[in-house]
């Protein structure tokens, strides 16, 4: 898999955010983003998603078609959201009919995957903020979507919960892995660091 970017720029009103940014991003590697607050780190994660539009430049995941780019990836981000009104066994339901997980992945292997005590009936919107954090993380890492994308993925994580998320993170080398973030720790795991400021 490999995702090329060309001469993306994206403003908001008339204030660029990105500009010129050109990249090529490949599997089996992972890439930090880094940038203070409010310089357009998420903004990048979500073009090369191609959830948002540039206004100038092209993403391109190469080979793949258009239609089925979203197929492709996998996204965790405190702005994606857990549908809140299911319980876990509903949720991962709806995820496997819709292929974002593979029908190997039952809810005990989940479970246990995330180390969460069985509580079936529990709605997600009752689970701590940590919990949903891990629960959304699961989700993404039991994935076999080739393209991994995360966007502060250990924020309202303890010590534990941390080394739980990089020692799975550790099993996903074979994918590609991008990362925004300014934490040290999610930031050492990658390959690259590309620094948002550089393309201002
Ligand atoms: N939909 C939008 N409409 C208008 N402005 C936006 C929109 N999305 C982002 N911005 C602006 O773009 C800039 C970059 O935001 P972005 O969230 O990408 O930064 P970030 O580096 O991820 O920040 P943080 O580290 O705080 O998460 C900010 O000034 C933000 O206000």
């Amino acid at each position: 898999m490999e995702i090329l970017v060309q001469n993306l720029s994206k403003k908001f009103r008339q204030e660029f955010v990105i500009r010129q940014f050109n990249y090529t991003f490949r599997s089996g590697n992972s890439y930090a983003i880094t940038g203070p607050n409010g310089s357009g780190k998420s903004t990048l994660l979500q073009l090369i998603a191609q959830f948002t539009l540039p206004n100038k430049g092209t993403v391109e995941m190469v080979g793949i078609d258009a239609e089925l780019v979203y197929s492709q990836i996998t996204y965790a981000a405190p702005y994606v959201e857990l549908i809140e009104e299911y319980t876990l066994p509903e949720h991962l339901d709806i995820l496997v009919k819709n292929k974002y997980l593979p029908a190997s992945v039952t809810l005990e292997l989940l479970e246990d995957f995330i180390d969460l005590q069985p509580g079936r009936f529990k709605l997600i919107k009752n689970y701590s903020s940590g919990m949903r954090q891990k629960i959304k993380l699961g989700f993404a890492l039991l994935s076999d979507r080739p393209v991994l994308l995360l966007d502060e993925p250990t924020t309202n994580f303890d010590e534990q919960a941390k080394n739980w998320f990089f020692n799975r993170l550790e099993q996903q080398r074979h994918k590609l892995i991008i990362v925004a973030s300014n934490e040290a720790r999610e930031i050492e795991f990658c390959h690259e660091k590309i620094a948002i400021q550089d393309f201002k």
